[in-house]
């Protein structure tokens, strides 16, 4: 009897848990149907492929000709999905409605990055925070070591050129550069020329191999511990003679969340490699592959070099050989214009990814609408290349074209973004480009191998660095 009522029963549940899912699956496939005022599909004819192998080969022209032929919104079929790309007029939507459209959940490179670097994702905005006041406290302070670390750089990876030396790969060159000033920078003097770190630093952007990734938590965190055990011990010994490094490890050690008392077995080492590696990661290719562009650029417009040379001499003098603050370094005018201009000229295709996670789907102001889940992107070639927003000959490079730094909010220049995910590495990624090239004014002449070349090359809607040989540049000593 008993037997029975309890079948009985379970075949109650079982009726009612059919009964639910057939009623959520209606609304699921409801909701599906809801007709939707999509933004126009770009034409293709291999279904499934749809554009992704032209997004990969051509994608300048896929971004340019859609553009022209559906105008200011319309929707590309990559990788099996539908992704929407919007036009200047509705960034304005993805911006104020930061509610409805999020910065993390956009691609699978974030989520890669959500997955390895778990510690500080789970505390993001601390993380973010964090680095934020880094740089806004420190980098007058930091000016003179960037420098400094810069000047021993080009002697390591460049040298003195007193007989013209060819540099196939520029590209290669300055992420020598990059990598030592921030392994000195983030992690402090003490790491020296560390080979492990060094390496590491300068291709943690291939941590999405396999090998990496077991790999780089373990180095980063081997090295922190045996620099943090010196400086405490230091610290201890010193008492209030110890003065404090101004790196980023020693900024995270001066917070009492994360190094509570003096003891080295409690210092969160995790979260400080997670935060350490998720900025090094965006801050490394980013900022090399630009200035490699506009170390390019330096070399190939002749035309523009008697100035700018004239400014780096005048500033130097100013200077008496090294800066001491940014403001040293706002004087860089013509420099910083330069350099805005090449970043304008080379810049990803589409950028600002963002996924719509509203309940059901998101209408834009101009009455299109897109389903939620949907990735949409900013073409930045659209706000570049027009006249409307950039002025006569947007296409053309025009030394004097920006009125404005090039860490400067503006509205037609999207490079770091906008809102609130806006760069927080910007001011670090212009202060190194620009003291970079001030430098090699000064130390070197040069001249790119081939004229007339173009070296611009994207892979998919990324700027990469362009293939060696195609930016060859020679490097001499100025006398
Ligand atoms: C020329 C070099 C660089 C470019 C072009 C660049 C560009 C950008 C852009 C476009 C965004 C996203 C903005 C958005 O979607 O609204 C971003 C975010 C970010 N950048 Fe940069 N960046 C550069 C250098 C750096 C450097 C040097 C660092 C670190 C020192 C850095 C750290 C970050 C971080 C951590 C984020 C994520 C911000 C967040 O989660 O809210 N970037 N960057």
């Amino acid at each position: 009897m008993i037997n029975i009522l309890i079948e009985s029963i379970y075949i109650q549940l079982l009726i009612v848990l059919v009964g639910l899912i057939a009623v959520l699956n209606y609304f699921h496939l409801t909701r599906k149907r809801v007709k939707l005022n999509e933004p126009p599909i770009v034409d293709y004819r291999i279904p499934m492929i749809g554009h992704t192998l032209r997004l990969i080969n051509d994608c300048e022209k896929l971004i340019v000709e859609s553009g022209e032929k559906y105008g200011e919104i319309y929707s590309l079929y990559i990788f099996g999905e539908l992704i929407t790309v919007v036009g200047k007029d509705s960034i304005g939507d993805l911006y104020r409605k930061e509610n409805d459209f999020d910065f993390y959940s956009g691609t699978d490179v974030k989520l890669v990055v959500k997955y390895i670097f778990d510690d500080a994702f789970k505390n993001v905005n601390k993380s973010l925070k964090f680095m934020k006041n880094y740089f806004k406290v420190n980098l007058n302070n930091i000016m003179d070591r960037i420098e400094q670390n810069v000047i021993k750089g080009f002697d390591i990876y460049i040298g003195e050129c007193n007989e013209p030396k060819v540099f196939n790969d520029s590209h290669e060159a300055l992420k020598n550069v990059f990598a030592f000033v921030a392994m000195n920078l983030f992690l402090g003097e003490e790491c020296g020329h560390n080979e492990e770190i060094f390496e590491l630093f300068k291709n943690l952007v291939r941590l999405f191999s396999l090998r990496y990734i077991s790999k780089y938590k373990h180095v980063i965190i081997k090295h922190i511990k045996l620099i943090i055990k010196k400086r405490f011990h230091e610290k201890k010994k010193l008492g209030d003679a110890w003065i404090p490094p101004t790196d980023v490890l020693q900024f995270f050690l001066n917070d009492p969340e994360i190094a509570p008392d003096l003891d080295p077995n409690n210092v969160n080492c995790n979260l400080i490699a997670d935060i350490i590696s998720i900025f090094i990661l965006a801050a490394m290719s980013s900022t090399s592959y630009r200035a490699s562009y506009a170390l390019y650029e330096l070399a190939k417009r002749k035309e523009d070099w008697p100035e700018l040379y004239q400014e780096a001499q005048q500033i130097n003098e100013q200077c008496n050989g090294n800066f001491k603050t940014c403001d040293d370094l706002d004087k860089m005018v013509k420099l910083d214009r330069f350099i805005k201009e090449t970043f304008r000229l080379n810049a990803d295709l589409l950028r600002l990814p963002r996924q719509c996670i509203t309940d059901t789907h998101y209408t834009f102001s101009n009455g299109y609408q897109i389903p939620s889940g949907r990735m949409v992107s900013v073409d930045v070639l659209e706000l570049y290349r027009n006249e409307n927003f950039q002025g006569p000959n947007p296409n053309e490079f025009n030394a004097s074209h920006h009125n404005s730094p090039a860490t400067k909010l503006d509205r037609n220049f999207l490079l770091f973004g906008h809102g609130k995910h806006i760069c927080p590495g910007r001011n670090y990624a212009v202060t190194l480009t620009k003291i970079t090239l001030h430098h090699i004014m000064l130390k070197y002449n040069l001249r790119t191998k081939f004229e007339n070349r173009v070296p611009r090359n994207h892979i998919g809607f990324f700027i990469a660095p362009a293939r060696p040989g195609d930016s060859s540049i020679i490097f001499e000593k100025n006398n």
